[in-house]
């Protein structure tokens, strides 16, 4: 199924390995269940694909940045879990750990963004028009917790390779988010000493203007408004 999404101010047409971008018909590369099999408890039906990256195909006037689009799947993992991205870390830049600029054009993500040590957690919900900066030195998973599929795209420094090795030895981020009959529920991963949950809202900012110079923000900036601890579940022994 294909999708028309503005992004930042450029069209592109999206189907799951193709996409028409400002930059030309650009092959994407697929995630698939088997790629996701170390962050995951239970592996299988490893040819299924996750979700689609386009990598730098947004137009970027600042040279040093990548934009990259990601289309989402709706669905459900081998493990039980909802489709979700594998999960990394960015490396030390000049000023500290990279950060990165996300935006939803479609659908609905909810970020697990954790410190280094996967003790401090924020699960944030970003809607369609929104924006959520990844602060330094907090990893980033996004998980598709509906029903249809989620575009989303993202300004990143082109200096540095993302840090999966974490992700991997610990099968996966702090928290899993499965399904349940209020729409989803949080089970904390015991491969990590979680301390604390917060449910968070990304601050107001929204895609309606120019918003590039966002990634070159102060890192100090305050980006999230937490609002209250979660009720976590153990995992199931
Ligand atoms: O790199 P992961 O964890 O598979 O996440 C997917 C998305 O994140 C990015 O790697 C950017 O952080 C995108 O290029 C990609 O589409």
């Amino acid at each position: 199924m294909a999708y028309r999404a503005i992004i930042d101010g450029f069209e592109f047409i999206l189907d799951e390995g193709i996409a028409i971008t400002p930059k030309g018909v650009i092959e994407g590369t697929p995630r698939t269940f088997g790629e996701l099999g170390d962050v995951m408890v239970k592996k299988g039906e490893e040819g299924k694909v996750a979700y689609w990256m386009f990598r730098d195909v947004l137009p970027v006037p600042v040279g040093g940045l990548r934009g990259d689009v990601t289309l989402v799947l709706p669905g459900r993992l081998p493990s039980g879990e909802f489709i979700k991205t594998h999960g990394h870390y960015h490396p030390e830049g000049p000023w500290g750990r990279w950060p990165e600029l996300y935006g939803v054009v479609k659908g609905e993500v909810l970020f697990i963004l954790q410190d280094l040590k996967g003790r401090r957690v924020m699960l944030v919900p970003v809607r369609e028009g929104e924006l959520i900066m990844v602060p330094p030195g907090y990893g980033h998973v996004m998980v598709n917790h509906k029903d249809e599929a989620a575009i989303t795209f993202n300004y990143v420094s082109r200096l540095f390779s993302s840090v999966y090795g974490p992700y991997k030895e610990k099968k996966g981020a702090s928290v899993y988010v499965y399904p349940s009959e209020e729409g989803f529920r949080v089970v904390r991963n015991p491969n990590y000493e979680v301390e604390e949950v917060l449910w968070c809202k990304p601050l107001p900012l929204y895609i309606k203007e120019p918003i590039l110079h966002l990634a070159f923000k102060p890192h100090e900036e305050e980006w999230f408004k937490c609002e209250e601890r979660l009720r976590v579940e153990d995992f199931p022994r």
